[in-house]
């Protein structure tokens, strides 16, 4: 039935402000109007269609990937669009694209770690998308390790240029996003070489197209690297492959905030930290992070209206069957997932905080934050993709068989999310990260150096003060141990960032309480999960992990009622959300079966090859026809 609310008996259930909610989840009234006002206008322009991405061939995908982004762009000028907007406009065309790499790396590493004149004479030609860059680090041979890049960049005195080089097939810069045939220029990283010696790998722009036929510059061989995970979802990058073969460049095209070399060939290193050539990924961990929230709260929206909508066994004197979402098991599965969904966001804003923080620091020259800024960024970029990938997969399996259609948007999203657990540092890579940070923490602790900020909680753990002496060594042999120690620190400053977000005053009938369930689910939901290793460790006893079970099930039926608007709250567009599983009117039936015959494939009723292939079958004659 067109037009009818299938889900509003759902909706008259809940218990609390959905408005009120709605300005919680974006973050102000003001984030809310914006939010609100872009992806009606994305959802409403056919210009940004993404309905048949799925049946798109690589190239078709990619070529209408770059008119969207030019209709973007365009929008983005008509419309006199805010930085802010233009950004949700792009986050609402929900689609990955060459702008994201542009805008997201490859500005942010000029701005980071150029100086004031190079920045002076390269953003200005970005902001206007005048130059399309990419962010050119990784190498067929090296993602992990940065300090193992096998590029080089070998300065000349004699020109005052540096010579840009791939000594080897494994030092190609493989992967890079935009780079296959969009990027006009490149922040590429290479082993700087002055005078005979390696310094260190640098930043260096170098333009690799021409600006007026785009054919690549002398020297350098590039391409796209081949079709990726899933169909659609992520080809619509062109992830790409560079060799370069003795490029020239001007000295000062290298970035040369952290170290400068000089026209004689003197290095010289400032007093900023050499990890500042590092910034553009501390920068990119942090909105990943706040993007985790994002994905997750699609595929749980998805999700849970379907629950709600799809009904098996229990049917009573001939009664409607049993909605799934009443099922305990269902529950268990699906409201951590929930409860996730707004952890993540809030410990997203707060990540974004400490970024400013850090940010408006390094500026006046106060490194003292850096290491607990990249232990939090590399730690909760690990933790939320991880649990973002695996909530979407879980999410697709709650909804059953028709999860697995294309048209449910879960596959999609999958294929597109899962590589956020790879890029900007591979998560067990970064948790290392973590925990070389917290072993450094452990071993300083009884000195005169307090714990502050986040870690500040481990002087008052008193087992750590007696394992202090011995951190220093072993740390490969405990690895897989220490990973685990890493997720744990994640996971508590995700449950107390939580708690402060409830500290503060929330206005809404009923917003705050619900949250508090939420809350309360997260960490219990965790305490159960790990419960073996809380009592192992004697932090609780089993009564203890009884009655947090007894609680857990007890906050799901609060959840229960409230559970549609929960995602209500989110405020996504059906186009946003791309299922028709999840539609807003939970109208599910007859959309699916409306856009099963829009597949490409009934379009004739007797499909092509029945003649070559299935007829010769049925008649037996196999044996004598051409194949
Ligand atoms: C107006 C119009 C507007 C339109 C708007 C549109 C808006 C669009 C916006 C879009 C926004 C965002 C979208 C982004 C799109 C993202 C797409 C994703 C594409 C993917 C890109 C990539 O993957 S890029 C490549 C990333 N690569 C990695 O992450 C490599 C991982 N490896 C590393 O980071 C390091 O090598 C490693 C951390 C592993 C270091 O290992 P190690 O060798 O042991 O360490 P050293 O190098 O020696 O370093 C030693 C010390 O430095 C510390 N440290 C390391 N990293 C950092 C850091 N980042 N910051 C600070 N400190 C760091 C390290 O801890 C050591 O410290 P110590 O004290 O010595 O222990
Ligand atoms: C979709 C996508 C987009 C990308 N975009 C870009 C881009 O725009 N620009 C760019 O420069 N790069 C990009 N990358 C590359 C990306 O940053 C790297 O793939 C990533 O950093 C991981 O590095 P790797 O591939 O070398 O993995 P590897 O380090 O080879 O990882 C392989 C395995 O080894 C393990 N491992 C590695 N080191 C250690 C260690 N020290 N201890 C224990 N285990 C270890 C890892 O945990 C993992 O299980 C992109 C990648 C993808 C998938």
């Amino acid at each position: 039935m067109e037009g009818v609310d299938h889900l509003a008996h759902e909706r008259n259930k809940s218990e609390f402000d959905v408005d009120a909610m709605k300005i919680v989840w974006a973050g102000s009234p003001h984030a809310f109007v914006v939010s609100d006002r872009i992806s009606k206008l994305v959802a409403s322009d056919p210009g940004f269609r993404k309905d048949n991405r799925s049946t798109l061939s690589r190239k078709e995908l990619f070529k209408n990937t770059l008119r969207k982004a030019a209709y973007a762009w365009k929008t983005i000028i008509d419309l006199h669009l805010s930085e802010e907007e233009a950004a949700k406009l792009r986050f609402y065309v929900d689609e990955p694209a060459f702008t994201d790499v542009h805008w997201g790396m490859f500005i942010p590493a000029i701005k980071g770690q150029g100086t004031e004149e190079q920045q002076q004479k390269w953003l200005p030609l970005a902001y206007k998308m005048q130059i399309i860059g990419c962010y050119a680090q990784t190498e067929l041979g090296h993602g992990s390790n940065v300090q193992g890049l096998e590029t080089t960049a070998t300065f000349d005195p004699q020109t005052d240029e540096f010579i840009i080089h791939s000594p080897t097939l494994t030092s190609s810069k493989w992967w890079p996003g935009g780079l296959g045939k969009v990027a006009t220029h490149a922040i590429a990283y290479a082993l700087l070489i002055v005078g005979g010696r390696e310094q260190g790998v640098h930043g260096f722009i170098v333009q690799l197209r021409s600006l007026e036929d785009h054919s690549p510059l002398p020297g350098m061989t590039v391409g796209d690297i081949g079709m990726k995970f899933g169909n659609g979802a992520y080809n619509a990058m062109d992830n790409g492959v560079l060799r370069f073969d003795h490029v020239r460049i001007p000295r000062n095209q290298m970035l040369m905030r952290v170290s400068q070399v000089t026209c004689e060939g003197k290095y010289k290193q400032s007093d900023v930290p050499r990890q500042l050539v590092y910034g553009a990924m501390l920068y990119v961990r942090q909105t990943i992070v706040a993007d985790a929230s994002c994905a997750l709260s699609r595929a749980v929206c998805i999700a849970t209206r379907y629950s709600a909508v799809r009904r098996q066994f229990g049917s009573q004197n001939g009664g409607p069957e049993t909605q799934v979402i009443d099922y305990k098991t269902q529950q268990s599965r699906l409201f951590p997932l929930l409860a996730s969904a707004y952890a993540f966001r809030f410990v997203g804003e707060w990540l974004k905080w400490l970024y400013a923080d850090v940010t408006q620091r390094l500026q006046a020259n106060d490194f003292s934050t850096l290491p607990e800024a990249h232990a939090c960024t590399a730690g909760l970029k690990s933790l939320t993709t991880t649990a973002t990938a695996d909530g979407i997969e879980e999410c697709r399996k709650l909804c059953g068989g028709h999860g697995y259609l294309c048209s449910s948007g879960l596959p999609e999203l999958f294929a597109v999310y899962v590589p956020a657990c790879t890029y900007e540092g591979e998560n067990t890579v970064l948790l290392l990260q973590v925990a070389r940070f917290l072993m450094k923490t452990v071993s300083q602790l009884g000195s005169s150096k307090k714990p502050v900020g986040t870690i500040a909680y481990m002087t008052r753990v008193e087992h750590l003060m007696q394992c202090r002496c011995g951190v220093q060594r072993g740390f490969a042999e405990l690895s897989a141990d220490l990973v685990e120690a890493a997720v744990a620190h994640c996971q508590l400053l995700v449950v107390s960032k939580f708690i402060e977000k409830l500290q503060q005053e929330i206005p809404g009938k009923g917003v705050k309480q619900q949250l508090e369930v939420l809350c309360n689910i997260y960490a219990l939901f965790l305490l159960h999960k790990h419960q073996g290793d809380f009592l192992s460790t004697g932090c609780i006893t089993p009564k203890h992990a009884a009655l947090a079970n007894d609680e857990l099930r007890s906050l799901y039926s609060q959840v229960r009622p409230n559970a549609i608007a929960l995602v209500d709250a989110f405020n996504y567009t059906d186009h946003y959300l791309g299922s028709i599983l999840g539609c807003y009117d939970g109208n599910v039936y007859p959309k699916l079966y409306e856009a099963a015959w829009k597949d490409p494939l009934n379009e004739s009723v007797v499909p092509d090859g029945y003649h070559q292939y299935i007829r010769p079958l049925l008649k037996q004659e196999i044996r004598t026809a051409r194949l």
